[in-house]
Order: C-alpha cells, then sequence, then structure tokens
C-alpha cells in the first residue's frame, strides 16, 4: 500500500516562542512524501539527497498515525512497517518550517496509503504531526502555528500551549511573499528561549494586530522583537521598509520574509540579492496539504 503527500512551508506573523500564541502563513515551496506500507515492522525514514540528516521526525510521523488509524484501516499495527521518504525544496532549519512540511506530508502521505486519508479531518492530522514533532524534539513549542497554516494554507493564529486554533483567514490575495534566506542553519531546539520570554509583552501586541487581522504591522513589529532576542540583524528588515505590508525574521531565523505587491518585492529582492544568500520570490498559498498520485512526480 503507497501513499503520497505534498505540504507547502510557511513563513512567521508571530514566533510563538515568547507566549505560546504564533502565527504563520503558507508559502509556495514545498515537501512530498512516500509512504510504503510493508508487513516486516520496521518503519525506515530517508530524505533525499540528506542522507546524513535525522529522520526521526518522519518515522514517528509513520508510527503515530498508523497506532491512531491503522485499526480503522483494517491493519494490526504490530505487524506494520514502512519505508518512508521525504523530497523537498525547503531549506532545513532555515526558519520555513522544514519540520512542519514534512510531518504534516507524512502524516497525510501514510492517510493515503491507509486509505483512509478522506476520513480523517485535516486538524487532527496536523495534530499527529505535532505530536511526532514533540517526540522527535525538532520544537520548542509544539510549533502548532507553523503546522495549522502548512496543513491549512493561508493564514492561521493558534495557541500552542493547548493546540487551539485561534484563528484562520487568508492574506491579501494581491500579497506575494519575498523570502531571503542568509547561508548559515538556526535549529528551533537550539534557540534562546529565556530571551523570547523577555519579550512578551510585544509578543502579546503582536498577537492583538494579528487576531484582528493587521497581519502585515504584526509580523514588522514580531521582526523587530525576535531579531533583538534572538541576535539576528535588523538591516534586512529595514531595506524592506517602509513599502512592504511587512516583514519579519521567519521562525528562529535565520531567513527574513515579507509580504507585499509584486512591484514592491521586486525593489527589496534587489537590495537583498546584494546579501549573501538565497532570495526567492514566491505565491502565498491558499490551500494547505494534500494528496497526490502516487505516479504524479513533484
Ligand atoms: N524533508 C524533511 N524530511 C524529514 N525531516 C525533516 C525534513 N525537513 C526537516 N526535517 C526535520 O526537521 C528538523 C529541522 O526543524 P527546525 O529546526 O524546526 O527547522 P525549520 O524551521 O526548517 O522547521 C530537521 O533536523 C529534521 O529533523
Ligand atoms: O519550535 C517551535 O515551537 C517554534 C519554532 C519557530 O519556528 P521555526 O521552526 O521556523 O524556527 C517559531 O516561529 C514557532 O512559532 C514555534
Amino acid at each position: 500500500m503507497d501513499g503520497r503527500a505534498v505540504a507547502p512551508a510557511a513563513g512567521t506573523v508571530l514566533n510563538a516562542l515568547a507566549t505560546g500564541v504564533g502565527s504563520a502563513f503558507a508559502i509556495d515551496l514545498e515537501t512530498t512524501a512516500t509512504v510504503e506500507l510493508i508487513d516486516d515492522g520496521d518503519i525506515v525514514g530517508e530524505i533525499d539527497g540528506r542522507p546524513e540528516a535525522d529522520a526521526t521526525l518522519i518515522e514517528r510521523c509513520v508510527a503515530l498515525t498508523v497506532d491512531e488509524f491503522g485499526t480503522q484501516a483494517g491493519l494490526s499495527d504490530a505487524d506494520v512497517g514502512a519505508r518512508v521518504r521525504t523530497e523537498s525544496e525547503v531549506p532545513m532549519a532555515s526558519g520555513l518550517k522544514s519540520s512542519s512540511a514534512a510531518a504534516n506530508a507524512t502524516v497525510l502521505a501514510t492517510l493515503d496509503a491507509l486509505g483512509v486519508a478522506d476520513s480523517v479531518e485535516r486538524i487532527d492530522a496536523c495534530r499527529l504531526g505535532v505530536r511526532a514533532a514533540r517526540d522527535a524534539g525538532v520544537t520548542v513549542t509544539g510549533a502548532f502555528d507553523d503546522a495549522s497554516a502548512s496543513m491549512l494554507g493561508g493564514v492561521t493564529v493558534t495557541d500552542n500551549a493547548t493546540d487551539e486554533l485561534l484563528a484562520r483567514d487568508e492574506l491579501d490575495p494581491d500579497w506575494d511573499a519575498l523570502v531571503y534566506t542568509p547561508p548559515e542553519q538556526s535549529f528551533s531546539a537550539d534557540a534562546d528561549t529565556d530571551a523570547c520570554e523577555r519579550i512578551a509583552p510585544m509578543a502579546e501586541l503582536v498577537a492583538e494586530l494579528a487576531l484582528e487581522g493587521r497581519y502585515g504591522e504584526a509580523m514588522t513589529a514580531n521582526g523587530f522583537a525576535f531579531c533583538g532576542a534572538l541576535e539576528f540583524p535588523t538591516g534586512p528588515l529595514v531595506d524592506a521598509l517602509p513599502d512592504v505590508a511587512g516583514v519579519s525574521l521567519s521562525g528562529t531565523g535565520p531567513s527574513y520574509v515579507a509580504l507585499g505587491e509584486r512591484p514592491t518585492l521586486e525593489a527589496v529582492r534587489d537590495r537583498w540579492n546584494e546579501r549573501d544568500g538565497t532570495t526567492r520570490l514566491l505565491a502565498t498559498r491558499t490551500d494547505g496539504t494534500r494528496t497526490r498520485p502516487t505516479n504524479d512526480h513533484p
């Protein structure tokens, strides 16, 4: 039994490391997961092109999904094994939610392989991936904000302490996303959480703006606050202002993301291109994670 699913990456409106409340939006960079269920009891993961990277997250996603839904699919989970593989356009540990995209794609691909993808609510599938991320130790809060944006598309606001969806909305359809990724990596699990918690009053203001639908202003305030706490440069934020709708450090960095109309973002791209690293102009996504036929290559 084979399954396949594809999930988008996301950018940050509000980093949840200060208060547990976070907000993110889906962007058009994708991770595809392929799951083959077999009966030898072992679950083995592989990350395309990254043999050294840790596949625990995707292995745990398959295991939890089979535990939860295998019986409904008529399987006895004791014997269920799997080969799971991800192929990804999302740079890893760069603040663009590679872990959420990998987890969502893997959970949905497993549900697809079990033949139950259409009978499981997407938000419940998302919560399974968040559990796997906590078990694999790749997250601080569980990152339900990032995971829900990637699973549902659009923009979400969540409370990661309770895995509650506080809001789901669509961004201005005229906005695209510009993403600048410096050459280094920054793993969420290594972030300075004490420094983030000190800026909780700023995060509370950002949450208010986000819950009023003022996503652009929210993310700019988030950007300056978290660049301060996590000691990332504010230069890329200033490069993008005042013309963009919003600009922020994405997650725990090192990427930055701006929202706005395409001509504005093209001008910012010229400035960000003078910095070391990669700049991408991407669509935002209103759709989230979805299954894909196994013969439909990415
Ligand atoms: N394509 C992938 N397949 C499997 N696991 C992945 C993939 N991408 C990321 N991960 C997991 O997520 C971790 C990175 O998560 P994190 O530090 O939160 O970065 P990000 O901000 O990109 O989500 C990696 O160490 C790996 O365990
Ligand atoms: O691990 C976590 O709990 C989180 C990590 C951060 O994202 P990145 O994984 O992109 O750094 C942050 O934006 C998010 O709100 C919560």
